[in-house]
């Protein structure tokens, strides 16, 4: 674990860039630092690995300040990614990723065996490993930056807005592939990070901080949706935080009615045996067809829109079908696409309630234009 006590930062020039921090960072999880520009995510970031010594207060790994470490041995238990990669331009790919194992004195053969396992680790096609950095999109670059942090096999990674210059569906991408990558790995990251959402989708704890490096709120990303500290938060947060919420959420419990789902080639009582306002006609395999307005002689079939998986999928997703459903009505189906049946907005929402409920949480009455304005 890596524990941050009472840390405070004050550059020569008098500018306190971290005060007075305190944060217990759990072991093998993703941990965010998310603020906006210049509240010390960076400097944080910094004074784990030595690049920036604290004025006041003391890092512990594994219960060990890292004051008295070696800065050498320290850095070497301690992949760092940075924005744009920062790979060494004159060396090829695999030369890039080997340059840890190398420096700790590993064979040209083994070093180059490291790298082509990364490569595949990272999702990087074999073939590139010959290549030199220009050569490769940004998204490339950045996996590139990632294998390299990871080629000896630290137990913490730090990760410095790593994926902050790539477009929105790349970055996307990456952030999914982190997740994987971690379900194998099991590091300690520490991620940094000013875009909230990227936040709340990567970290198990995630550290608001606020300008002059304070601490605003540490909490799971649900609890920080649910109950925001303060109005910092909330804002920071920005819109549709109790939508963004239902993330978190299974859609396992959601009660599913299969009355209403009848295959292309039921008999014509079959169809008005039911008294939803519409049928989801399936396929012979059981795969969605479309919707037909209950009593309707017309062939043609209303979209069913974009299905979802119960359980897999959270309530938020679940909720977004029947919003997007023309009839209302959301579409589940199993792995093969097969439907398990359907559920309307209303028993979404019903489900909803009954989930915020469960967790107890956003009991507390709305707060005031007059205390936002104040906080
Ligand atoms: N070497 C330095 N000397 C003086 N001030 C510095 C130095 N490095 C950073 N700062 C200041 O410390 C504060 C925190 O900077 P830091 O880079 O840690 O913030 P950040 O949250 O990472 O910002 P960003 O999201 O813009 O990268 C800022 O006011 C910055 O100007």
């Amino acid at each position: 674990m890596i524990r941050i006590d009472s840390v405070t930062k004050r550059y020569p020039d008098g500018t306190v860039a971290v005060d007075r921090l305190s944060l217990e960072i759990p072991d093998r999880s993703i941990t965010v630092l998310v603020g906006p520009s210049g509240c010390g995510k960076t400097t944080t970031l910094r004074m784990i690995n030595r690049m920036v010594e604290p004025t006041e207060g003391t890092i512990l790994l594994d219960g060990e300040d890292v004051q008295h470490q070696p800065v050498t041995t320290l850095r070497r238990s301690m992949g760092y990614v940075i924005q744009n990669a920062g790979l060494f331009q004159h060396r090829t790919i695999a030369d890039n990723i080997a340059t840890v194992p190398r420096m700790l004195g590993w064979g040209k053969q083994r070093a180059r065996e490291r790298a082509a396992e990364l490569m595949e680790r990272v999702g990087l096609d074999a073939s590139l490993a010959g290549r030199y950095p220009y050569q490769l999109s940004g998204g490339q670059q950045q996996r590139v930056g990632v294998a390299r942090a990871l080629a000896a096999d630290p137990p913490v990674l730090l990760m410095d807005e790593p994926f902050s210059a790539v477009d929105p569906v790349v970055r996307k991408g990456l952030q999914d592939e982190l997740l994987r990558l971690q379900d194998e790995l099991g590091k300690t990251i520490v991620f940094v990070t000013h875009d909230i959402d990227e936040a709340i989708k990567l970290g198990t704890m995630v550290a608001v901080l606020r300008e002059g490096g304070r601490l605003a709120q540490y909490a799971p990303p649900a609890a920080l949706l649910s109950n925001p500290a303060d109005a910092f938060v909330e804002d920071f947060l920005g819109a549709d935080r109790g939508i963004r919420r239902l993330s978190f959420f299974t859609s396992d419990a959601l009660e599913l009615t299969t009355d209403a789902v009848v295959p292309a080639d039921a008999p014509a009582e079959r169809l008005t045996a039911t008294k939803a306002p519409y049928l989801l006609v399936t396929d012979a395999d059981g795969r969605p067809l479309g919707w037909r307005e209950r009593g309707s002689d017309d062939d043609r079939l209303l979209s069913y829109g974009r299905p979802f998986r119960p359980g897999t999928d959270s309530l938020r997703a679940a909720l977004d079908c029947a919003v997007l459903s023309p009839t209302g009505w959301a579409v589940a189906v199993d792995a093969d696409g097969k439907v398990t049946g359907v559920v309307s907005q209303q028993t979404i929402g019903e489900a909803i309630r009954a989930a915020h409920t469960a967790a107890g949480a956003d009991t507390a009455p709305a707060r005031g234009e007059d205390e936002k304005v104040a906080g």
